[in-house]
This record gives C-alpha cells, sequence and structure tokens, in this order.
C-alpha cells in the first residue's frame, strides 16, 4: 500500500457532509481501490461552533488556506467564486489536485483553472459540477471525444425541474414548489440562480466546451429562467401534448458559409410527451445527446441533493487518487478549438404563441398576416371556443388563439412577436414557448 493520500474539504453543507460521512464510513474499501489510504486531515467552513451531525468535530476549522497547503487532494465544496477559486489556484500551485462540484465558478473561471492544472500536472476533475450524480462530464469529455457531438439537450438543474414537475402533475403555486426544492437541499445558496436559469447555463457553458472542444463561457450562454412560466402556461402545455421543461442546449449549426458554429442556450421549452425528456419528473435531471456516430444516447439520474452529488464527487476523489499512486501525466489541455459562438437571433427553432384577441371576423386574417410579413410558416392555428378567462373579462369578445410555427429563424419569431404586440385586435401576447426535441 502507497502512503496514506491527505485529503482537504473546503465546505461541510449539503454536499460536504455526504463526502465527508462517507469517506469516513468506507475508508476501507476506497483504501483498497486506491492502493492508499485517505486521510481526512480537515474540513474548512465558515462556522465553526455549529455542531454537524457524523462529523468528527476535532477535523472542522476556519483555515481553509492552512488546509490547502497541507494537502495532496483538495475538495472543494463551498461554492461561490471567491475564496473558492483563490483556494483551488493555491491548492493546484502547491503540487495538490482539486476535485470541485461548483459549476458556477468553472463556468466562469474554469479556462484559468484548468490551464494552471496542466501547467502544475495535476488534475482538477468536476464530474458533480453537471447533473449531479449523473456521469456526463466524463463521457461527454473522454468516451465520446472520438465522435462529432451534435446537440445536447439538457435537464441539468433539479430546482427548476422539480418545480415545474409539481405545477404539471399536482397543480402547485411556483413559490410553494421553490420553498419545498429548498427545503430538500435541491437549491443553491441563492434560488434564484436556479429559476433565473443561471445555474443551467453554467453547466451548458461547461458541456459546451466540452462537446465541441471550443471555450465557452457564462457571458456566451443565452439565458431565460422560469420565472415568468405561469400554471396557464403549464396547463396549456399539457392538453396540447407537451411538458414544459428549463432545457440547457448546447448545439452545433451550420452557419451561411457551411462552416460550423456553436450555440449554447437555457430557456424554458415545450417538449413533446414523447420525447424521452418529458419523462422526467421531480427532480431528476436527464441529458440527451445526438451525435455523427454513436446517434442518441440518454443520460438519466439525480442531479441534486447531497448523497446523489457526493457520488460524482468521491469518484472523482477516487479518480486522482489513483492517479496519484500510478503517477503519469496531469491535466490534458483545456478546449483549444474555435467555432465562433453563435447569438442567439442565429439558431432555428419553432414557436408556440399563445394571443388574447378580440373575438370578431377578420382578427385571424390579420394574425396570420403578421406571421406572413416576417416570412414565419404557421404549423398550427388553434382557437379556444371557451372565452378567456381572467379578471376584467366580460367573456363575451375575447378568445385565444394558440399558433405553432414551423421551424423559422429566431430572428424571424421574435420579431413577429412584437409585431403581435402592436396589433389592434391583439389584447395580449399571453405567453411565447419555443419547441425543443421534434424531429
Ligand atoms: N446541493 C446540491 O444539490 C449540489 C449539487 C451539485 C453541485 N453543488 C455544488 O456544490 C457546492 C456546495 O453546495 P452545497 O449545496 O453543499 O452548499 P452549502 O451552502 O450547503 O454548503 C457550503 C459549505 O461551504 C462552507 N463555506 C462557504 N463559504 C465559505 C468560506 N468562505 N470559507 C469557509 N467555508 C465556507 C459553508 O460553511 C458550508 O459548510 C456548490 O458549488 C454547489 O453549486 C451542489
Ligand atoms: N441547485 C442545483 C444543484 C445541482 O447542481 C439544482 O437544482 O440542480
Ligand atoms: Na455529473
Amino acid at each position: 500500500m502507497a502512503e496514506p493520500l491527505r485529503v482537504a474539504l473546503l465546505g461541510c453543507g449539503v454536499v460536504g457532509t455526504e463526502v465527508a460521512q462517507r469517506l469516513t464510513t468506507h475508508a476501507e474499501a476506497y483504501a483498497e481501490r486506491i492502493g492508499a489510504r485517505l486521510e481526512l486531515t480537515g474540513i474548512a467552513v465558515r462556522d465553526t461552533d455549529r455542531t454537524r451531525a457524523g462529523i468528527d468535530p476535532a477535523l472542522i476549522t476556519d483555515d481553509a488556506e492552512g488546509l490547502v497547503g497541507r494537502a495532496d487532494i483538495v475538495v472543494e465544496l463551498m461554492g461561490g467564486i471567491e475564496p473558492a477559486r483563490s483556494l483551488i489556484l493555491k491548492a493546484i500551485s502547491h503540487g495538490a489536485s482539486v476535485v470541485t462540484a461548483n459549476k458556477a465558478l468553472l463556468a466562469e473561471h474554469g479556462a484559468d483553472l484548468l490551464a494552471a492544472a496542466v501547467q502544475a500536472g495535476v488534475r482538477l476533475e468536476y464530474e458533480a459540477a453537471v447533473a449531479g450524480a449523473i456521469p456526463i462530464v466524463r463521457p461527454v469529455g473522454e468516451s465520446l471525444a472520438g465522435d462529432k457531438v451534435q446537440r445536447i439537450l439538457g435537464i441539468v438543474n433539479g430546482t427548476t425541474n422539480y418545480v415545474l414537475d409539481k405545477m404539471d402533475s399536482e397543480g402547485w403555486e411556483f413559490d410553494d414548489a421553490v420553498k419545498k426544492a429548498q427545503e430538500l437541499g435541491y437549491a443553491e445558496a441563492d434560488p434564484t440562480a436556479d429559476v433565473g436559469g443561471h445555474d443551467a447555463a453554467a453547466k451548458a457553458a461547461i458541456l459546451a466546451n466540452l462537446a465541441f472542444h471550443t471555450p465557452v463561457s457564462l457571458s456566451d450562454v443565452y439565458v431565460e429562467g422560469i420565472t415568468a412560466v405561469t400554471a396557464a402556461d403549464v396547463a396549456r402545455a399539457k392538453a396540447e401534448g407537451y411538458a414544459v421543461k428549463l432545457l440547457a442546449i448546447c448545439e452545433r449549426l451550420e452557419q451561411a458559409d457551411g462552416s460550423d458554429g456553436v450555440s449554447a442556450r437555457v430557456y424554458p421549452a415545450l417538449v413533446p410527451h414523447e420525447h424521452p425528456l418529458a419523462s422526467v419528473h421531480g427532480a431528476f435531471n436527464a441529458v440527451f445527446v445526438e451525435s455523427e456516430a454513436a446517434g442518441e444516447l440518454m443520460f438519466y439520474g439525480q442531479g441534486a441533493g447531497g448523497a446523489p452529488t457526493s457520488s460524482a464527487v468521491l469518484g472523482d476523489i477516487i479518480s486522482v487518487a489513483r492517479r496519484r499512486v500510478l503517477g503519469g501525466r496531469g491535466q490534458s489541455e483545456p478546449s483549444n478549438g474555435a467555432l465562433p459562438l453563435l447569438p442567439i437571433d442565429q439558431i432555428r427553432t419553432r414557436y408556440h404563441i399563445t394571443l388574447d384577441v378580440v373575438d370578431r371576423p377578420g382578427v385571424l386574417s390579420k394574425v396570420t398576416e403578421v406571421f406572413a410579413s416576417h416570412g414565419v410558416s404557421i404549423e398550427t392555428v388553434r382557437q379556444k371556443l371557451a372565452p378567456v378567462d381572467g379578471a376584467g373579462n366580460d367573456g363575451a369578445e375575447r378568445a385565444e388563439l394558440i399558433i405553432a410555427t414551423h421551424l423559422g429563424a429566431e430572428s424571424a419569431l421574435a420579431a413577429t412577436v412584437k409585431s403581435l404586440e402592436k396589433l389592434d385586435v391583439v389584447n395580449a401576447v399571453a405567453s411565447t414557448l419555443r419547441v425543443e426535441g421534434l424531429q
């Protein structure tokens, strides 16, 4: 058996607690798998006075810097940008390998951190950063490295999937569902990162880097969250044969000159009930990958929560520990390809537009004329016979039109919605949702 490896844990919250407990309870099994014991030397936290069930109080410290300086493996589970970033850089400069679940940090500073790891010849692993327990970072980054990934559609945020699913299946109110997701340990410290789509956007950036071998950071990702999605949207979608899902989409797109570009984006979308992603319920995550040679792949499992996330963290710890025992090269070069990043208006998608309109002769032709003027082709138009419900509605002269478009340019679709908003016969554009996952 090789010399023990000193492990420093930064953070003892939802995920850190589970990691610390398993490092202790499974110590013998891990030693056999690695060929060396893992010695947990300390756990850095903000509040040292709190008692933590199942954690040896002697391990708790507020001296994260000191801990990092004496470790072979640093496991960062604090979250946030600073001091996580500086501590990871310090660990790397000391020759320690690093494991992190911090998607926000990786999406903003991943390139610099990976470059530092390459320079120092150490590993930086982050399987837990995308879709929690689901093995997806290694499959996309390594198993599919010889393939050509065309598209990734991912439900990569457990909180928002839980919220949308509860609204869909049990008619919960948005705020109640968010509160419950927080109680269950799925949500970020600040849940606006979840419902605003930024957590999913960080994961989209990480996946796009891996899939397209091109540097993509958080600011390159177009983001819409789920705060504007109403119970009426979810109910209407269900009646039309769709589930509303917050999707992270990474796509290789052909540009006008025939060369490839990359789009990374997050928005709530209508997914047809027949698509496998529509059956992903609760806080579960799933990542649907389409690639040239492999075809369609689906990765499914628990994407949030302490225990599931600890599985991915522990797998990474064992992987970097084995590497230290066996020796060999550290991190491979980070993405250095150069596919251009395409803004949202250059993608192609489909819209479902719900209009609250005046119900009288000639309205439909006025509405369809707007679509035609923007070169947008309509697939179906449905008018609800019942008048639109709601405050202030006298029930006499209003109707709901649901218009589904064919695949079209985002720029034309968005311009169509703007023109519809100005049309005198349109009381309101009640909702606009993109449709994804149709062949
Ligand atoms: N909770 C999940 O389901 C989940 C899933 C995947 C990834 N993650 C990521 O894992 C990381 C940890 O998440 P969590 O849910 O366990 O968070 P948490 O808020 O429950 O725990 C954070 C821990 O870090 C400590 N900490 C924070 N700032 C510190 C500082 N400046 N100095 C010392 N200690 C500090 C806190 O004391 C606490 O022990 C985050 O990056 C998060 O995005 C979480
Ligand atoms: N807040 C995140 C945790 C997992 O990254 C989620 O809800 O998916
Ligand atoms: Na994962």
